[in-house]
């Protein structure tokens, strides 16, 4: 089993990450994580927060030499801007006063619903946590289940849909979604140029006008083989998990698999994917092929042999410059919400931030299939199983 957890406030010292259960001898990547961290601090529409941070991973526990060693990896994200929190964020007891309260609770974030749960005076408390800053240690745990992965050859990768009212109207190939995710400049991470400048005018237009913008991420898993997750009991389906996953991304308000959105509106006939016999279907280890994956590569909660295909949806960012009504936590007076500064758009970001959700959902499944307590054993027992499949 493959485990995750994470602790770290958005202005402390340090985001960390921990996870349990990955094999032995898996070649260690630091540049591969350090790339996946900074891909998941870009995107059109970042606010003045990613000048400040330069996220790099340093590994605390379970590598050596390079590789796994199958105890628990740790990994300590630096906080940059922690150093202008330090003195008003204590660890220790101080006198609140020093703290820079929120006064009055955002609608749409955590601030009412944290403050009122946990007793808190002001929403900083709340925030600090419930900020998307958390992300990162997603992603540094989500890169080690991604090198895992690689070498099942297993690949996962994310692209933008939609942002706002812009569209992408087709469906991206694989090689497009690795060519967009190759790239050392990311606008808004769309595989079609010109769909990808209609988003950044969206971008610019609530830019302009103070307010924020949300929009849809696709994520693809790329050479996974058919068997992953079960219909025998409900909490092992595959699509249940990945909804969940990718669900408990912060903004994320609904997970799509496949074409699951447009299927509830549409006919059987033009839904399903015929299923057809091929003698070779482009190196992929099974020979029953479709022409098309509506189905977003899983039947039955089991993952079919096609690519994976997870859409979520990001509701706008909540925290707007020009502010909606609030109420003061204090005396109770008619406000506006609370503003420092925010992010206007972040629909690239949590596409990353969901790939690494993916991962490892992705990489539990695997490890509770294939097991191996070394990459070598994992990968025998990987190579066996394609090979019973291609037999079939
Ligand atoms: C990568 C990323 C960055 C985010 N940045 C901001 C931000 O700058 N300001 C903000 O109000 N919300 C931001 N959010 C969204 C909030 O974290 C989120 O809306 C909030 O925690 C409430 O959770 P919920 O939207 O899931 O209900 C961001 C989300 C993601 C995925
Ligand atoms: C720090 C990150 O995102 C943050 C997520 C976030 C929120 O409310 O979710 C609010 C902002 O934090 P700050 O108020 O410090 O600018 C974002 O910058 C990050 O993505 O690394």
């Amino acid at each position: 089993m493959i485990r995750f957890s994470s602790a770290g406030e958005s202005h402390g010292e340090a985001l960390i990450s921990l996870i349990e259960g990955l094999p032995a001898g898996v070649p260690v990547d630091l540049e591969f994580v350090n790339r996946e961290l900074w891909r998941r601090q870009q995107g059109y529409g970042r606010g003045g927060r990613m000048k400040i941070e330069t996220d790099k991973a340093h590994v605390l526990s379970g590598v050596r030499h390079g590789k796994t060693i199958g105890s628990p990896v740790a990994i300590e994200i630096v906080n940059r801007d922690w150093k202008n929190w330090e003195e008003k964020l204590p660890v220790e007891a101080g006198d609140p006063a020093k703290h820079q309260v929120v006064a009055s609770p955002r609608p749409g974030h955590a601030d009412l619903a944290g403050a009122l749960k946990y007793n808190f005076p002001d929403a900083r408390y709340v925030l600090e946590r419930a900020s998307a800053r958390e992300s990162t240690s997603r992603v540094a745990a989500g890169a080690f289940a991604k090198l895992m992965l690689r070498e099942l050859g297993i690949e996962i990768l994310s692209h933008v849909i939609r942002v706002g009212h812009a569209e992408l109207q087709r469906t991206a190939t694989w090689d497009e979604i690795v060519a967009v995710n190759a790239k050392d400049e990311v606008l808004l991470g769309c595989v079609d140029p010109e769909t990808e400048a209609r988003m950044k005018e969206e971008v610019e237009q609530v830019s302009r006008t103070g307010d924020t913008v949300g929009g849809v991420f696709e994520v693809v898993v790329h050479g996974a083989p058919a068997g992953l997750g079960t219909y025998a009991q409900w909490d092992e389906r595959l699509d249940g998990l990945l909804a969940w996953s990718v669900m408990s991304l912060q903004a994320v308000k609904a997970v799509e698999i496949g074409r699951g959105v447009t299927a509830a509106e549409s006919f059987g006939s033009q839904v399903h994917d015929a299923i057809h016999y091929a003698q070779e279907s482009n190196g992929r280890p099974t020979r029953f092929i479709r022409e098309q994956n509506n189905a977003g590569g899983i039947e039955g909660g089991v993952s079919n042999g096609e690519d994976i295909v997870v859409r979520g949806y990001l509701k706008p960012i909540s925290t707007l410059r020009r502010p909606l009504e609030s109420v003061r936590f204090d005396t109770r007076e008619a406000t506006n919400a609370a503003y420092e500064r925010s992010d206007i758009c972040v629909v690239p970001a949590a596409g990353v931030a969901a790939e690494a959700m993916v991962a490892l959902t992705i990489a539990d499944l695997v490890q509770r299939k294939f097991g191996g307590d070394s990459a070598l054993e994992m990968k025998r027992n990987f190579a066996g199983y394609i090979e019973q499949i291609r037999s079939y």
